[in-house]
């Protein structure tokens, strides 16, 4: 199929910018969301103060949705967000605006985009799929599809999600089936289907309504791939389109305007205020990296006994590789159950994954770029983060991940020492240093230490293939993604990403191959060890683990890589333990 011309992006309009009251705060129901469950409940009553004072009942619905938001949902008001985008959207459609929408995190800005959404394709049913939405990730594709549907429970409507890790001709299956009349995809895959998918685009005629939920993370991260979509869906003139972010930065302000028609409406519900949600506590604590592994346990552990029944945890790694290996660390060497989500999880463990830790009422989950705009786990009691986050909008939308709707939660970031200089980029927010940092660097007699020393993940073994990956990880990060802080130098990168790894439990820090190090501008680096290429070289989780270095890792504990105590650092103390002589103990 040939590829048909990128359109608005690329144009240029102006931009007629009307903020709302800025005095709307991230207020909305303690009432939880009916996610993660299939059965209707009966209409909540809303808590008093959390909510604006417009009930659904106003805004002049149709029976059939509004019969859903009470009785599938289970809500009677609308937050404060919802009051002031709600009405002006569902009046837009004779107006012909577009709108961008700026609302904190768990405020209801979905709900906010699919009652009008659902209330188009009454009003206008469409030849074939009337509303396209788009959201960046999997997850929070079959999260909104969800929502949809329960939404749509008493109409004829049909809603089909589209993802990656689904096989195309199961979507054509489905479109063909289903018939639907909202589409819910990431990116990638639409793409993919109207580039290969026969007559694909026939489906989308009569698109009415364009929505991109995160839209500041699709038009700067996506913005190649969303050029192409636009290529293939009608133009501007022709449908409406609604973005919607919790950040919404000037310059993403900017390359919106491009994608709106002209005199598009800004809905600004966050204004001057502060950017993240009123119900959460913000703490941050700065461990050396020896320490790190200590401070999130501790963390872990502050929150599971604070909550033993109701305790649910959600923690953010930089790279998907990291958060693996540390779910498998803590799960083989500290013996606890961990929910782990992450790209580099099956398509359809990722899915079992989100509806568990949905439904659970306490866990701990440990992920990283999936999980953190938009997902709504209900009752999050706590959000870690470890390493400085790439950005500020990242800190934010993770912060968002606990009170939601109007509950409380607490956030800890877990900051190295050479990364405090993150602390600039988000000072306007309640951040304050962890009350008890020094109690979450304890480990009492070094049992942690013990625990993870890697004479128990010998050469070979899986713990130690993604100790290695790991640790490439964690350089890439430094000298590609991350954006707030600055080391100084490629040698303090990998002296940092070699501290963590050792905190970590490593015996010495792990080794890349030559190709990686000169990808990543290491390879000057005297502090990083590299493989030459090796004709017989084993792709382990990005970094490249050659026959040749396991056969030197196995001759360096003496040749048999199955015996894990070769160096018996267990009598001897962990080298984690040596190293760490002199560290913040008590
Ligand atoms: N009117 C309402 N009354 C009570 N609860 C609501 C209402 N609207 C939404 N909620 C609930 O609030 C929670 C957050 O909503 P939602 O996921 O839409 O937030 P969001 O603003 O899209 O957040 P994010 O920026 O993280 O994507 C959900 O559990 C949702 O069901």
């Amino acid at each position: 199929m040939p590829h048909p011309t990128a359109s608005s992006l690329g144009s240029s309009t102006h931009q007629v910018s009307l903020p709302l009251s800025s005095s709307c705060r991230a207020h909305s129901s303690s009432a939880s969301s009916n996610r993660g469950t299939s059965t209707a409940s009966p209409p909540r009553s809303s808590p008093g103060g959390e909510m604006g004072d417009v009930g659904f009942s106003n805004l002049g619905l149709s029976g059939n949705t509004l019969r859903a938001i009470h009785e599938v949902f289970g809500f009677n008001e609308l937050t404060k967000a919802q009051a002031q985008v709600l009405p002006e959207l569902l009046g837009s459609e004779q107006r012909q605006s577009d709108f961008m929408v700026h609302a904190r995190a768990g405020t209801g800005k979905t709900l906010s985009y699919l009652i009008p959404a659902v209330e188009h394709v009454l009003r206008r049913p469409p030849p074939g799929v009337g509303v396209l939405i788009l959201a960046p990730s999997r997850e929070l594709v079959l999260q909104i599809t969800k929502d949809a549907e329960m939404l749509c429970t008493y109409h004829p409507l049909q809603v089909v999600p589209l993802i990656g890790g689904v096989r195309r001709d199961k979507d054509e299956s489905m479109l063909r089936r289903r018939r639907p009349a909202i589409v819910v995809a990431t990116l990638g895959k639409l793409v993919e289907h109207f580039e290969s998918t026969s007559r694909f685009e026939t489906l989308f005629e009569g698109l009415g309504l364009l929505v991109l939920d995160e839209c500041d993370q699709l038009l700067s991260e996506q913005a190649d791939i969303l050029r192409s979509l636009l290529g293939y869906v009608p133009r501007q003139g022709l449908r409406q389109s609604l973005l919607l972010s919790a950040t919404i930065p000037s310059e993403v302000k900017d390359l919106a305007a491009r994608l709106c028609r002209p005199g598009y409406q800004l809905l600004d519900c966050v204004g001057e205020g502060v950017a993240t949600q009123d119900g959460v506590e913000q703490l941050y604590a700065v461990c050396p990296g020896l320490f790190l592994l200590t401070a999130l346990k501790n963390a872990i552990e502050q929150e599971v006994q604070a909550n033993p029944m109701g305790h649910k945890v959600i923690v953010f790694f930089p790279t998907a590789r990291l958060a693996g290996f540390l779910a498998h660390l803590f799960r083989e060497q500290l013996k606890m159950r961990i929910y782990e989500l992450h790209a580099r999880c099956g398509a359809s463990s990722r899915m079992v994954t989100q509806q568990e830790f949905q439904q659970c009422s306490s866990g701990i989950l440990f992920t990283s770029g999936a999980s953190e705009r938009g997902m709504d786990y209900p009752n999050v009691s706590l959000v870690v983060q470890v390493l400085a986050p790439d950005s500020r909008q990242q800190y934010i939308h993770r912060v968002g991940r606990t009170a939601r709707g109007g509950k409380e939660g607490r956030s800890v970031l877990l900051l190295l020492d050479r990364e405090v200089d993150f602390l600039q980029h988000v000072s306007d927010l309640p951040l304050s240093k962890h009350p008890l940092e020094a109690e979450l660097l304890h480990d009492e007699r070094d049992h942690l230490a013990i625990a993870v020393s890697s004479a128990i993940w010998p050469p070979g073994s899986p713990l130690h293939a993604a100790a290695t990956g790991a640790f490439a990880s964690i350089l890439q990060h430094y000298q590609l993604q991350q954006r707030c802080v600055s080391l100084g130098s490629s040698e303090a990168a990998v002296d940092a990403a070699s501290e963590v790894m050792m905190g970590l439990g490593a015996s010495e820090p792990p080794s890349i191959s030559q190709q990686l190090a000169e990808e990543l501008g290491l390879q000057h680096c005297t502090n990083l060890r590299k493989i030459a290429p090796h004709a017989n070289e084993i792709r382990a989780g990005g970094a490249v683990e050659t026959v040749q270095c396991r056969k030197m890792a196995s001759a360096r504990s003496g040749g048999n890589r199955s015996a894990p105590t070769q160096r018996r650092p267990l009598a001897q103390g962990s080298t984690l333990r040596m190293l760490r002589m002199g560290g913040p103990r008590r």
